[in-house]
């Protein structure tokens, strides 16, 4: 077992588990209170460090700013292809059956739930929508803490009721900096990590890059994004909160999420809405980098990369495609130019796409409608999804599916679960996914060398390379 216990306030029931369409049909109630924190009150702390030390926690964090939770009050699940719309359900019928107060106003305050869905509709992996018992959020305008507790029965459901008992909001956060504070240093690792193969071996990867190479030239496919698998035990327990301080500072322009164990710094933002206002970014097309690189050679290899005629096919599939599922759904989309994404570990081609929702289709639904996009699954999307199945050996669970958070009005942020991991139990060993675009020219070899590339957040932050390779700070 690893550093603290799972996080319960004395005195709270057990977290309400329920299946999405039970709760869709009854819907639990619960009661929210958000207070703003004022000016100072983390007191210079950031707010992973929220969580360090600690499992069950949740985390969206992007640039220092965005949400952090722990403990569970409600976790609702969903298997299968009607997942998304399940949770989508369950949600908003929790929503209107519960209380909140919520004097700010802002996006992630007020009555908000976070998700891990997994990548098939065949996955055995349950899809989750979960409530934490506490979140801290932060945004340009200052931070603020949301806590989430069984409602009393009776009184009319809404935001207009009374709020049930909530916790000292001034306490509470006074509690999480002394843990945080007194937690141990998340810097040096003891032990050695043990990294084993998952359900490919290279040479197996690397022919199964072949047959999907010969799939596409028979014409089945245009393009198919394939992923493996390994299996990290870290040299010592490290505890999910742990793993996520390292992530966010190696990699602070990804989003460093967890939510049920899935967890990773993610650099594509599936789609943000808000205030009716969507952005989603496309990645795809990949050069591989070295932290040690130099600028000229940094820009050596982005010169490579714009001018690759293979990578700038891949990022056109796949730009094409998010473009084609928005269209439908909005009144106005807008793809600027593709421009360089350099993170750490790689450069990648980059589109972001705006548009205005139309109707009042919620994130739940959008994210529904642009899964599995060409990014990671491929084109035509059936064609890539039926390939992926049959070579890649595993079920990919929540690796490469939607992750993310929806709040009371259905506005929210979803990220696809890459440079991802999962964890079964917690302070246990690591599954680490990695993944990349094939296409009927593809080198086997360099789209091996690309998945290495791409674990490397996660194999950093479990300690399992050689420091001078971590990208940490
Ligand atoms: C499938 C992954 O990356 C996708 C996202 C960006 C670039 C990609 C590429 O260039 O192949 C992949 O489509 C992964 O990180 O596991």
């Amino acid at each position: 077992m690893s550093g603290a216990a799972p996080f319960r306030r004395p005195g709270t029931p057990r977290p309400l588990t329920l299946a999405a369409a039970e709760a869709a049909a009854r819907p639990p109630r619960l009661s929210f209170l958000t207070t703003a924190l004022p000016p100072g009150a983390l007191d210079g702390a950031e707010l992973l460090d929220l969580l360090t030390g600690r499992d069950d926690v949740v985390s969206w964090v992007h640039e220092g700013r965005g949400l952090v939770g722990l403990g569970r009050a409600l976790v609702l699940g969903a298997r299968g292809a009607g997942r998304i719309e399940e949770l989508r359900r369950a949600w908003r019928a929790t929503v209107y059956a519960s209380w909140w107060r919520d004097p700010l106003v802002r996006p992630g305050t007020g009555p908000v739930a976070v998700g891990t869905i997994a990548f098939s509709d065949r996955s055995a992996a349950e899809s989750v929508l979960l409530v934490p018992e506490v979140i801290v959020g932060a945004d340009e305008s200052g931070a603020w803490m949301t806590t989430a507790v069984r409602a009393p029965v009776g009184g009319a459901p809404g935001a207009g009721g009374a709020p049930a008992e909530h916790p000292d909001h001034g306490a509470l956060l006074a509690e999480l900096l002394e843990t945080a504070s007194a937690a141990p240093e998340a810097g040096a690792d003891r032990g050695r990590a043990l990294v084993e193969l998952g359900a490919l071996d290279e040479a197996d990867w690397r022919a199964a890059v072949d047959v999907t190479r010969e799939r596409m030239r028979a014409g089945e496919a245009r393009k198919v994004v394939l992923a493996r698998d390994v299996l990290v035990t870290p040299g010592q327990a490290l505890p999910t909160g742990t793993i996520l301080g390292r992530l966010g500072r190696a990699y602070p322009s990804c989003w460093t999420f967890a939510v049920d164990g899935m967890l990773g710094a993610s650099p594509e933002m599936l789609l943000r809405l808000a205030g009716r206002r969507l952005t989603s970014r496309v990645l795809a097309g990949t050069a591989r980098r070295h932290p040690s690189d130099t600028p000229s050679r940094t820009a050596e290899l982005a010169a490579w990369l714009e001018g690759s005629e293979k990578n700038n096919r891949e990022h056109a599939l796949a730009r094409a495609s998010a473009i084609e599922a928005l269209m439908p759904l909005c009144s106005v989309v807008e793809a600027p130019e593709r421009f360089l994404l350099e993170l750490p570990n790689v450069l990648h081609l980059a589109s972001d796409i705006t548009g205005v929702v139309a109707g009042d289709t919620g994130a739940l639904s959008l994210v529904g409608a642009l899964h599995p996009t060409a990014a990671v699954c491929g084109t035509p999307r059936g064609a890539a999804g039926r390939i992926i199945e049959e070579v890649e050996g595993m079920d990919r669970g929540r690796y490469a599916g939607p992750v993310g958070w929806v709040d009371w009005h259905g506005e929210g942020e979803w990220c696809i679960a890459l440079r991802s991991g999962s964890i079964a139990a917690p302070g246990g060993p690591v599954r680490v996914f990695g993944g990349g675009g094939i296409m009927p020219d593809s080198d086997p070899d360099d789209e091996l060398a690309e998945t290495r590339a791409k674990m490397r957040p996660m194999l950093g932050a479990l300690g399992a390379l050689p420091i001078a390779e971590t990208g940490r700070k």
